[in-house]
């Protein structure tokens, strides 16, 4: 499911929705408990919008942000483009054809994606002959305000897969998203619930629905004061592993430095060893001598090689798959590898780019997986929500000017436990 969570101080149909109006903590919130983007009011009568919360919300997150005003000119279109948004809303119950048309010729020139909002058989036809690549249908009647989530249901079926359909309103509980799930809708535009708790991430995760909970591997630790900020942990939020990179790079640290940072890590904490293409017979060398509980291989070994090192090691062995396609997930799908752990494919580079790909690629995986590339505490839970992986590995994105910094760790292992 991917929640398209608003940011709305009011509505005409209820009045002020929110009196206390943090709405870049609120976006920053949403976009923390995975939220796929966030939809934002800039009209200021009725809604009390403006133009600045969603050019500040735009500046502060990275997901997309959606204009959600009704727009009847096509100067509204460039508004929404110079402040920021990422996607417009086009009602087809207030545009002729021929402005939808022109309207939606005019935001994709800009750059801009349309959700094009439907209520009607009609207007769904409205939608498609216009090219929409994400139609929404508005649970609420706007010419009474009345709600009935079956309207999107029904609608549902006009729409091919290959659209983005959209059930928007009146979503209130998980009950509502499983019923939109059962039928086939995998996008919900939700305002009035997430606005009226304080809570946001806990509803949104609510709404969500559970997810396993998903173990941490805090990788290229390199000086004892990194060490130290995982001991200062307390135990239900330490990551299962850590990880020493004994490959080249900015991270590499020596055998004697490994040791000795692994002799002060507190007991419970199972140590990683980052390889790139060494030799079989130094990595098991290291595994005995650090000790390594995994041994994480990150360059071209093949099946052989792991069949070989399970000869020489007790440690567990896994294999780091840089992704570009799908096809380089399904390739490693039968190793026979403990863990596989997905990374991004970056040309030139092992691991630790701090670059994310998309998570869909692993949808089909069906045996534990660690999920690398790019993470951090903003983009986690989206990530895990997404790729449903056993667990979640992270350099770059607890990291300042190069060094390991523990606000963000703590952070980090915070995040992963709410998700
Ligand atoms: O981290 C490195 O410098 C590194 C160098 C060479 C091979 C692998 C490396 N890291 C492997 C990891 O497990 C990283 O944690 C993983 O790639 C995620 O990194 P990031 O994208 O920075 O979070």
């Amino acid at each position: 499911m991917n929640f398209i969570c608003e940011v709305k101080k009011a509505s005409p149909s209820k009045g002020v929705i929110a009196e206390d109006f943090p709405y870049l903590e609120i976006a920053k919130d949403y976009e923390k408990a995975g939220a796929a983007a966030i939809s934002v009011l800039t009209e200021p009568k009725f809604f009390m919008g403006a133009d600045e919360y969603l050019s500040d919300i735009a500046k502060t997150v990275a997901i997309p942000v959606l204009r959600k005003d009704f727009i009847i000119d096509s100067y509204q279109i460039y508004e929404a483009k110079v402040i920021g948004a990422s996607t417009i809303l086009l009602i087809c119950a207030i545009l002729s054809e021929a402005e939808l048309q022109s309207f939606h010729d005019l935001a994709q020139s800009l750059g801009l994606a349309c959700l094009v909002e439907a209520h009607s058989e009609e207007e769904i036809a409205k939608a498609m002959a216009v090219g929409a690549r994400i139609i929404g249908v508005n649970n609420r009647d706007l010419r009474d305000f009345t709600v009935d989530i079956n309207h999107s249901i029904r609608l549902r079926s006009l729409v091919p897969e290959s659209v983005t359909f959209v059930s928007e309103s009146g979503l209130n509980t998980a009950a509502d998203i499983d019923v939109l799930r059962k039928n086939g809708i995998t996008a919900a535009l939700i305002g009035e619930r997430f606005m009226r708790v304080v809570d946001k991430g806990k509803a949104i995760a609510e709404l969500y629905g559970e997810v396993p909970p998903v173990v941490t591997k805090i990788c290229g630790l390199k000086r004892s004061e990194d060490i130290e900020a995982i001991n200062a942990l307390p135990a239900e939020l330490r990551p299962a592993y850590i990880g020493f990179v004994f490959a080249p790079g900015k991270r590499q640290i020596t055998a004697a430095t490994a040791q000795k940072l692994a002799a002060a890590l507190v007991p419970g904490v199972k140590k990683a060893g980052v390889f790139v293409n060494e030799s079989l017979a130094t990595v098991a060398k290291l595994a005995e001598t650090v000790p390594l509980d995994v041994i994480q291989l990150c360059g071209d070994e093949t099946e052989a090689d792991i069949k070989e090192l399970r000869t020489l090691t007790k440690a567990k062995i896994w294999k780091a798959v840089q992704v570009a396609t799908e096809a380089d997930v399904a390739r490693w799908r039968d190793s026979e590898a403990d863990m596989l752990l997905f990374d991004t494919y970056v040309a030139g580079e092992r691991g630790g780019s701090g670059r994310s790909f998309d998570w869909s690629v692993l949808k089909n995986v069906n045996r534990p997986f660690m999920l690398a590339g790019g993470l951090n505490s903003r983009n986690v839970a989206r990530a895990v929500r997404i790729a449903r992986p056993y667990g979640v590995d992270i350099s770059s994105g607890v990291e300042t000017d190069g060094y390991k910094d523990d606000r963000k760790i703590r952070e980090f292992v915070t995040t992963v436990k709410t998700i």
